[in-house]
């Protein structure tokens, strides 16, 4: 999948406020041009599972619509699976599938299971690999309990299941998510990660999402997009992401007693480490900068000192690298 430059301008009407502004417009109609999607370029090999995000507005979904064909670019080019997304729609749409959050592309009348069939008919999906592909579904998915209601009748974590299946019938190369995760409940939202990651890695699908959700991010990406204001500030690899941006870790000792910290030399030695002793337990932690320390002197220090029975180095969260990097953002914007 390529964008190459690629751009999106929206021109809407200005209109000043009240009758006399109307009846201006109509005379002398006014425009705004909006650049949604400025000249971004990225390249994404097939199998990948990219995280596409940035702030409200940022151009997620202009970006996401030329990307499925429903919009034209204003220009530079879009190539999906050697295809021009918004010039051959069709071929497009048996490459891609789709699933929005906030939108179903279920028949809302239809019994959840007539919908699948008729996508089936519509994808031309012979009946052996519609078989195949529906047990895949219920193994991870369980479809089963919700089959023969309509989709109106079901739950928003049954209609995400569902929509997940509908996109993924025909086993599309390349699949969008847009908040695929949003308003569900934890068990469910672990259900339906667990099953895209499934996906990626199983059949190999390219997977680009576009979400608020950082464990959204975390459990299923391995490389981060960020846009701002329609144009990429951000791409690289999500570990390399963390190992540049967030500079604490703590690591948590457990050791057999007694305990002996050494809390003065370690202060000496270490500037800046915070020192946590729990209450209870037999264990302590020590908080510090990675760029000034590292892991193995920290743990060096303690095993002298120490018998460990269990060592935990804290991951730092994807959320904390991103806020920081949205801070960064804002505070160049000014
Ligand atoms: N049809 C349209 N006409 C005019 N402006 C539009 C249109 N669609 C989007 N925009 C504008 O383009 C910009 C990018 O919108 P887009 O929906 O792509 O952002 P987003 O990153 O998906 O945001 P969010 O996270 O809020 O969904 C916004 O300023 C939006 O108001």
């Amino acid at each position: 999948m390529v964008a190459d430059n690629l751009t999106k301008e929206f021109r809407h009407a200005v209109k000043k406020p009240g009758l006399t502004g109307s009846i201006r417009h109509l005379l002398n109609p006014e425009y705004e041009k909006k650049t949604a999607v400025d000249r971004i370029s990225f390249s994404i090999e097939r199998g990948e599972s990219v995280a596409y995000v940035g702030p409200n507005g940022a151009g997620k979904s202009t970006t996401i619509k030329m990307l499925t064909g429903i919009l034209v670019p204003t220009g530079g080019q879009v190539l999906v699976d050697g295809v021009i997304p918004y010039k051959n729609r069709i071929e497009n749409a048996r490459n891609i599938g789709a699933v929005f959050g906030q939108r179903t592309q279920l028949w809302w009348d239809l019994p959840v299971l007539e919908s699948l069939t008729l996508l089936k008919e519509i994808y031309e999906i012979p009946d052996r690999e519609y078989k195949k592909r529906m047990e895949l579904f219920e193994d991870i998915l369980h479809l089963g309990e919700f089959l023969h209601l309509p989709a109106r009748k079901i739950s928003l974590g049954q209609r995400m299941r569902a929509d997940l299946a509908a996109s993924l019938l025909h086993n599309p190369k390349v699949l969008y998510l847009d908040e695929p995760t949003i308003g569900l409940d934890v068990s469910v939202k672990a259900r339906i990660r667990q099953f895209i990651r499934e996906v990626n890695r199983e059949s190999g699908t390219t997977i680009l999402l576009t979400t608020h959700d950082m464990e959204d991010i975390e459990d299923i990406c391995k490389r981060l997009l960020i846009i701002d204001r329609g144009r990429v500030i951000f791409d690289g690899e999500l570990q390399a992401v963390k190992d540049a941006f967030a500079q604490e870790r703590t690591i948590h000792f457990e050791v057999r007693a007694p305990l002996h910290v050494g809390e003065e030399e370690l202060a000496a030695q270490f500037p800046g480490a915070v020192l946590h002793i729990p209450s209870e337990g037999s264990g302590f932690s020590v908080r510090f900068n990675r760029f000034y320390y590292s892991a193995g002197d920290i743990i060096d220090f303690v095993t002298k000192r120490n018998e460990i029975v269990d060592i935990h180095i804290d991951e730092p969260s994807i959320e904390l690298v991103i806020r920081q990097i949205y801070e960064v953002i804002l505070t160049f914007r000014g």
